[in-house]
């Protein structure tokens, strides 16, 4: 797996109608580092994420993710980044609902060679176990909410991408599950050295982070170092 450090520069995350979502003059996060993105409902966090995954309607400026530069690429070559670089954990999860557990765990199948295809099954098959899921023929619309999550969260780490980006990991979790997927994600950043940006209003969380931004109306307002455990 390569390392990949985030430098954004002039960000503008803007609508189809190129109204501004979210603006980020600078930011630097190196890589293997533990990001939080912090602040009230509406304040664009979840713009200036989706922007990270190469999702944003539109933007301006640079997002550069190593030597790569996301705002430069097109359409198709950004999904095609997205697929082997970045973990993504949607706040409400995007599972395909008539598929298992597995066949979500390995969407990204599509972009892999045959070989790329076996480690890639055989990682989301070790991904789901550890995570206490069965690989069953279920499903996942009839799983539990806390099931869901960690099918996602399996989807996310199944390609081991350099990038692990997460809109609100813990929001539908009860407090046992939410510190073991703050352990299990900080792992990921401080031993397998995946860069980690969460977004959340979950004061436990950005608390284990090694930093926190926080956005307001749209706008980076702070950036402090946190004090991660
Ligand atoms: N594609 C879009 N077109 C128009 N407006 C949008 C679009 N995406 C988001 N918005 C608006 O931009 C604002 C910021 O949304 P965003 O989801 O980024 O906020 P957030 O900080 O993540 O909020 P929350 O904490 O409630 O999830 C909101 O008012 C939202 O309705």
């Amino acid at each position: 797996m390569d390392k990949r450090a985030l430098k954004l520069r002039d960000l503008v995350v803007l609508t189809e109608e190129c109204a501004p979502l979210a603006e980020v003059p600078a930011l630097d996060v190196a890589a293997g580092e533990a990001l939080g993105i912090s602040g009230p409902s509406g304040a664009g966090k979840s713009s200036l994420l989706f922007a990270l995954a190469g999702l944003a309607p539109r933007m301006r400026g640079s997002v550069l993710w190593g030597d790569t530069d996301l705002s430069a690429l097109g359409t198709p070559a950004r999904a095609a980044f997205r697929a082997r670089h970045i973990g993504l954990i949607f706040q409400d999860h995007l599972l395909f609902e008539e598929l298992g557990a597995l066949a979500n765990a390995t969407v990204v199948a599509g972009f892999r060679s045959r070989s790329e295809r076996r480690a890639l099954q055989d990682e989301a098959a070790r991904r789901l176990s550890s995570l206490s899921l069965p690989d069953d023929a279920r499903d996942v619309s009839r799983f539990s909410g806390g099931e869901r999550q960690r099918v996602a969260v399996a989807r996310a780490l199944a390609h081991r991408p350099s990038i692990l980006l997460a809109d609100e990991p813990t929001a539908s979790l009860d407090s046992a599950n939410a510190e073991h997927l703050t352990q299990l994600l900080l792992a990921e950043a401080h031993q397998a050295g995946r860069t980690l940006i969460v977004v959340s209003h979950d004061p436990q969380l950005l608390a284990r982070m090694d930093r926190v931004i926080t956005m307001s109306h749209g706008v980076l307002v702070n950036d402090f170092k946190g004090g991660s455990q």
